[in-house]
């Protein structure tokens, strides 16, 4: 048994209506190559500094009824890397003006089943034409781990600079998730030292297939990310890889079977003697 799964890359910009008409041609794109479940990069609705808090007031609920209608139409599952959300899980607004890097997660009949709200903010020096990231200036960090049931898959959710961070992976693991998904805009300059070292580190350690789906190219004078989006299986192989710059689609295949073999004949969960 074997589903096919798509890493959406894009090249975001800080216009909506184009953002999402790009990945609505990229759904189709999924689709047409037999796809079941896509996912998008880290903010791939709107790409720009400083428009957090407006985007998540004056949008959200069009971006989520586009996520709906999407699913449906295209009768897929979708993940929708992240968006700016000015309220948490539980409805109560994020205070200070900040917001939320929340990932959604679509079913085919256009029900939103899941939200994972970024629990590890990416403030950090990087010598890029940026220089300086400080994510919880405008962010509220998320606390759940999220693992969302599907039909063909238990899928753990993560975004970007979380992939750094292995024991979060570990708790996806404990929690059932076969595959893991990593929306993502990664600098060109750290995507370039460590961006596939880590998905792959990821997805041997978790046993797990891995979906990194990023963002790639110059955005604007200051902003450049690493594309690469790609997938991984659990023995680490690279089954699917994107070009670094632009909009694109790639696919492979999930094999189920030969992921409980792999756990079977190296049982790592067994093994683990410290937590
Ligand atoms: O700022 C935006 O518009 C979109 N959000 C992002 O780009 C986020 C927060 S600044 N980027 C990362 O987490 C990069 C991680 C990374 O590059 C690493 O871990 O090396």
């Amino acid at each position: 048994m074997s589903v096919r799964v798509a890493a959406i890359q894009m090249l975001s910009s800080e216009q909506l209506a184009s953002n999402l008409q790009t990945a609505t041609q990229l759904f189709a794109q999924a689709k047409a190559q037999g796809a079941c479940l896509v996912v998008l990069p880290e903010n791939f609705a709107m790409f720009a500094a400083g428009v957090q808090y407006q985007t998540a007031v004056t949008h959200f609920v069009e971006i989520q009824q586009w996520l709906a209608e999407q699913a449906k139409q295209q009768q897929l599952w979708i993940i929708a890397g992240s968006i700016p959300c000015a309220f948490r899980p539980d409805g109560s607004p994020v205070p200070d003006k900040k917001v939320r890097s929340c990932c959604l997660v679509y079913n085919p009949q256009g029900d939103c089943v899941a939200r994972y709200d970024k629990i590890h903010l990416f403030d950090v020096q990087v010598n890029d034409a940026q220089g300086s990231y400080q994510e919880s200036a405008t962010f509220e960090q998320g606390t759940d781990l999220v693992v969302v049931k599907t039909p063909f898959a238990n899928i753990g959710l993560s975004i970007c600079y979380d992939v750094r961070f292995p024991v979060l992976y570990q708790r996806l693991r404990d929690l059932g998730a076969e595959i893991i998904v990593v929306p993502a805009a990664f600098t060109y300059l750290t995507g370039q030292a460590h961006w596939q070292t880590l998905l792959r580190a990821r997805a041997i350690e978790t046993q797990c297939l891995v979906i990194g789906a990023g963002q790639g190219g110059q955005h604007n004078a200051l902003r450049r990310t690493w594309g690469h989006s790609q997938i991984i299986d659990a023995w680490g192989n690279v089954l699917a890889e994107q070009q670094e710059v632009g909009a694109g689609v790639v696919v492979a295949d999930y094999d189920l079977v030969e992921q409980y073999r792999i756990r079977q004949q190296m049982p790592l969960l067994q093994h683990r003697r410290l937590c």
